[in-house]
C-alpha cells in the first residue's frame, strides 16, 4: 500500500474508535480481518498514525480547527512524521486509494493557528478537567508531564534472572536494536520508532519461549525492586493480575522464600499459569480464592497491592482511555483502592510492609489515598522512599517526583518510564 491507502484506512480505524468506543487494539485488528491484503507493514503504518492521532488528540484537532478522524490522521503526517502541505500532497498525487485531501480551511488552519495560544489542557494533550489534578501532582512542570505523556512509549524488557543474565539477552535480541535500560539493571530498551516504523515482535523470539525475558515497562520493573523482596521473605501480591511484579518479585528472591499471588478477578490471573511455567519459577502460589488465602492473615512479611487504578501514567501505551477518562471512574477507581488497600493490610505480619503502588499520576488516586489510609490505620508509618531510590537505582538516575520525601511518582518526564506511583508503609512490630 501506497501512503494514501494507509491513511484511508487509518481515518476507518479512527471512525471506528469513535462511534464504536471500541479499544484502539480490537478496532485495528477487525480492520485487519476486513482487509487481508494489507501487510504487516502497511498494518503497523496504519497502527502508528491510529495511536499517534489519539496521543495528541487534542492538539492536532486544534491545529487543524477540526476533530474529524481525517482532519486527525492528516494532523499526525504533518506534525508528527516530518510532512508539509506541499510534500504531502505530492506523496499523495495520483493515488487513487487516498482520502479527500486537505481542505483551504484546515490548511489554513493549520499554518495560521500558534499552539501556545490554546488552552494548556489542549497543548499538554490532556481532558481540561484533569489539569488541576496534574498542577497537585506535578507543580510548574505540569504541563512538560502531560506533554511527555502523549509521546511514543518505548518496548522494554525485563531480564528473567532464574534463566539468564543481561548480555546474553542483548545478544540474542541483537537484530532488534536493543541496548540496556538506563535505570533497571534487569532492563532492556528498544527505543520508540518514527513514522511507520514498526517495534520488533519479541515474543516470537526463542530467547522468550525460553523464558529469558519477560515484556514490562521499566517502570513496572523499578516499582517490582523498590518492594526489595528478599530470600527469605513471604510476600504476597494481592492484585496479581497476569502476573508482572509477580514474575519480577519471585525471579529477584533466587526462586526463595515464597510469593503468594491472589486477585479478585480469575480470568485476570489465569495467564499466570503459563508464565510462571516459561519463566522456571518455583516459589510462587497462585490463589483465586480469598477464603484459601484467609489462612494466612498477618503471615506476610511484604503486601503488593498493586491498584487497580485509571492508567493515566499508561496514556503513551492506551491513548484512548485518557479521552474516555470521567471524574466518575476516577471516584470508582479511588473506591476499590481503598477496599484493596484495607483488606491487603490485614495480611501484614507485625514489622511487615505494605507497599502501594498505581500505574496513575493522579494524587487522588495516590498521595490522598495513603494520607487517608495513614489517618484510618495508626499502626501503619510511611517509609522514606527518596534515599532508598537513591541507594537503589543510584546516585546519578533521575529523581522520581515526591511530593513528602516518602511516596515516589516515577513518569515518562522524569524517569523516562510509564507514570508509576509507590509508597512503603511499615506496619509496627508487636
Ligand atoms: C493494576 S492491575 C494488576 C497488574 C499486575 N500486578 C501486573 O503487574 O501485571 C490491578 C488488579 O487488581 C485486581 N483487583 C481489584 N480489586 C481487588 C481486590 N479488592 N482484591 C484483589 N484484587 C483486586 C484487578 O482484578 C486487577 O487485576
Amino acid at each position: 500500500m501506497r501512503l494514501g491507502g494507509r491513511l484511508a484506512g487509518a481515518i476507518e480505524v479512527l471512525g471506528d474508535i469513535e462511534t464504536r468506543r471500541r479499544p484502539v487494539a480490537d478496532c485495528l485488528k477487525d480492520w485487519g480481518l476486513a482487509h487481508r491484503f494489507a501487510g504487516s507493514g502497511d498494518r503497523a503504518a496504519i497502527g502508528n498514525i491510529v495511536y499517534d492521532a489519539l496521543r495528541m488528540r487534542s492538539s492536532h484537532a486544534y491545529m487543524m480547527d477540526d476533530d474529524s478522524p481525517t482532519a486527525l490522521a492528516y494532523a499526525v503526517l504533518l506534525r508528527q512524521w516530518g510532512y508539509s502541505p506541499e510534500s504531502l500532497a505530492q506523496a499523495l498525487e495520483g493515488d487513487t486509494y487516498a482520502p479527500t485531501p486537505l481542505t483551504e480551511s484546515q490548511t489554513e488552519a493549520f499554518l495560521a493557528r500558534d499552539l501556545t495560544q490554546a488552552p494548556l489542557g489542549v497543548q499538554g494533550d490532556i481532558p481540561d478537567w484533569v489539569v488541576p489534578s496534574f498542577e497537585a501532582a506535578f507543580g510548574e512542570n505540569w504541563l512538560t508531564e502531560a506533554k511527555a505523556l502523549a509521546l511514543r512509549p518505548s518496548l522494554d524488557l525485563r531480564v528473567n534472572t532464574l534463566k539468564a543474565k543481561r548480555e546474553k539477552v542483548l545478544k540474542a535480541l541483537e537484530r532488534s536494536n536493543v541496548k540496556p535500560a538506563a535505570l533497571s539493571s534487569l532492563g532492556i530498551r528498544v527505543e520508540a520508532g518514527e513514522g511507520a516504523s514498526r517495534l520488533p515482535n519479541v515474543t516470537a523470539e526463542l530467547a522468550f519461549q525460553k523464558g529469558w525475558f519477560e515484556v514490562q515497562d521499566e517502570g513496572s520493573q523499578l516499582v517490582s525492586a523498590l518492594v526489595e523482596p528478599s530470600d527469605n521473605d513471604q510476600v504476597l501480591d494481592f492484585c496479581a493480575g497476569g502476573g508482572g511484579k509477580t514474575l519480577a518479585m519471585a525471579a529477584a528472591m533466587h526462586n526463595k522464600g515464597q510469593v503468594h499471588a491472589f486477585d479478585s478477578d480469575r480470568k485476570r490471573l489465569a495467564p499466570i499459569i503459563e508464565r510462571l511455567k516459561r519463566a522456571g519459577t518455583h516459589n510462587v502460589q497462585v490463589h483465586d480464592n480469598i477464603k484459601a488465602l484467609q489462612a494466612l492473615l498477618g503471615h506476610f512479611s511484604k503486601v503488593l497491592v498493586d491498584a487497580p487504578c485509571t492508567g493515566t501514567g499508561t496514556w503513551r501505551r492506551r491513548p484512548d482511555t485518557k479521552w474516555r477518562l470521567t471524574e466518575r471512574s476516577v471516584q470508582e477507581r479511588v473506591e476499590q483502592q481503598k477496599q484493596a488497600l484495607d483488606e491487603a493490610a490485614t495480611y501484614v505480619r507485625p514489622g511487615g510492609e505494605l507497599v502501594y503502588v498505581t500505574c496513575s499520576v493522579l494524587p487522588e488516586e495516590n498521595d490522598r489515598q495513603i494520607e487517608a489510609f495513614l489517618e484510618n490505620h495508626p499502626e501503619f508509618t510511611a517509609v522514606p522512599m527518596v534515599d532508598r531510590w537513591t541507594a537503589l537505582i543510584g546516585d546519578a538516575a533521575p529523581k522520581p517526583v515526591s511530593q513528602n520525601g516518602a511516596s515516589l511518582t516515577l513518569s515518562p518526564a522524569t524517569t523516562g518510564t510509564d507514570g508509576f506511583f509507590f509508597a512503603k508503609l511499615k506496619r509496627a512490630s508487636l
